[in-house]
């Protein structure tokens, strides 16, 4: 199974048990430097750095709620420490996220050339079309274009990419001057200079598009889809969606890989695992302000106004996140907002709880049922994540799984496209 891990780059567990006595070390980079060390030497394929750069207002309609849950800031820039983990590891794929409703074409092929180069092979494009009207506002545009408007504009930008990264060759064309790529949303040369990449014609791209539109762009691009699809049928009936749009496009739906998003709770013990997720997914004040604060962020729509002890109107609507607010809506339906909020695992395709041995039994029957293709870790998010759990997921849980010949031990040689292509 392929594995990766999706990090934010944020403050750690600063304010929990195990929060260690440098409060710097998220952002000096050191403890995401040691974390891809981590995951390197634990052989997993990639890190995957997520990108979001706003302070969002939507709860509550002010900054308060977030500044008080910190899901989303205060956050450093993930293209600078991609740069930085490129040179602190040799095989680890890095998957760096970057708008293609917020970045120009020519800027972002520009900065994936270089970080090619700089990794020698080993970057890839999380393409993301961003959620927030805030997001739009911070790089002068009125507001976000509509959801399936967004994903127009993110097939020009790829293909403008890939024209400017001109087909494994350079950024300057063959006869010394600059590439021209038009589209509707305007026209972008680049004649920066880059002496083009070292996978070839693209690096490897990533994408997570959860509505029908986001699908037909992943399985028209991706390489690698990420997903939070809650359940073994709703995992497989997520990739089955992948692999029928990829067969109807006369594509080897084996060529694409679909992952899943987990944040197992490693214990000792059965018992000690529950009691660790007991606590853990404690629906206290702050948990459940937390968990508002980021339902408002993925939908911008104000959870303050909703009762926390009714199902969320049938009729709400977002331009942002649609899959969120669907499956909250399912959540919330003859029960309550607050109960829904109280499950733990918002985000989580499988509730993983136990020991290494039965958490890697699940993940190996789901993945049976499923049909494929593996996992990306996560640790809950900004504020959450310690080297405490690091360790227990890579130095406890993974070994298991490779005991089981289910995980890698080692990397095979190529580039980070080459090595996912030949899975
Ligand atoms: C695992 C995962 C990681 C994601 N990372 C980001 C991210 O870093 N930045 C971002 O703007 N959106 C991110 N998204 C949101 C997706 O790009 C996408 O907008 C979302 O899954 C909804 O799909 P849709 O756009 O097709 O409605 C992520 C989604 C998932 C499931």
């Amino acid at each position: 199974m392929m594995l990766g891990w999706f990090v934010n780059f944020m403050p750690t567990a600063w304010n929990r048990p195990w929060a260690g006595s440098d409060p710097r070390a998220w952002t000096t980079g050191e403890f995401y430097l040691d974390m891809a060390r981590a995951l390197e030497r634990a052989s997993l394929d990639f890190i995957m750095l997520e990108d979001s750069s706003v302070v969002p207002e939507s709860y509550g309609k002010s900054m308060k709620a977030e500044f008080q849950a910190t899901t989303k800031s205060p956050k450093q820039d993930p293209i600078a420490l991609a740069a930085a983990i490129s040179q602190v590891t040799q095989h680890l794929g890095i998957v760096s996220t970057m708008s293609t409703s917020l970045y120009p074409p020519d800027r972002l092929a520009h900065v994936l050339a270089t970080l090619d180069e700089l990794s020698d092979g080993r970057v890839g494009w999380n393409i993301v079309t961003s959620f927030e009207d805030l997001a739009a506002q911070n790089v002068g545009l009125p507001a976000l274009w509509q959801h399936d408007e967004r994903y127009v504009r993110a097939e020009e930008f790829v293909t403008q990419a890939e024209q400017l990264w001109g087909g494994g060759g350079s950024l300057v064309s063959a006869g010394g001057s600059p590439i021209v790529a038009s589209g509707a949303f305007g026209t972008v040369s680049a004649p920066q200079g880059t002496l083009g990449l070292v996978q070839g014609d693209r690096p490897l791209y990533c994408q997570a598009g959860g509505s029908p539109t986001g699908m037909d762009f992943a399985a028209a691009h991706a390489d690698v889809i990420v997903a939070a699809p809650t359940g073994v049928p709703a995992m497989k009936a997520y990739r089955d969606g992948i692999r029928e749009r990829l067969e109807r496009a006369g594509k080897d739906p084996d060529s694409v890989r679909v992952l899943y998003m987990i944040t197992p709770v490693v214990g000792e013990t059965e018992g000690d695992a529950r009691a660790k997720a007991e606590r853990l997914y404690a629906p206290t004040g702050d948990a459940l302000l937390r968990r508002l604060v980021m339902m408002s962020n993925q939908t911008e729509i104000d959870f303050a106004e909703f009762d926390l002890d009714a199902p969320i109107p049938a009729d709400a609507t977002t331009n942002g996140i649609t899959s969120a607010l669907e499956a909250m809506k399912k959540r919330t339906a003859g029960s309550s907002l607050r109960a829904a909020l109280s499950e733990g695992g918002q985000s989580e395709s499988l509730s993983l709880i136990g020991t290494p041995s039965s958490i890697a039994d699940t993940m190996e029957s789901a993945l049976e049922e499923v049909g494929g293709d593996g996992f990306l870790l996560f640790g809950g998010g900004g504020g959450l994540l310690s080297r405490r759990y690091l360790d227990e997921v890579l130095d406890g849980l993974v070994p298991e799984l490779q005991r089981r010949g289910l995980a890698q031990t080692s990397y095979a040689p190529g580039t980070f496209r080459e090595r996912v292509v030949a899975v």
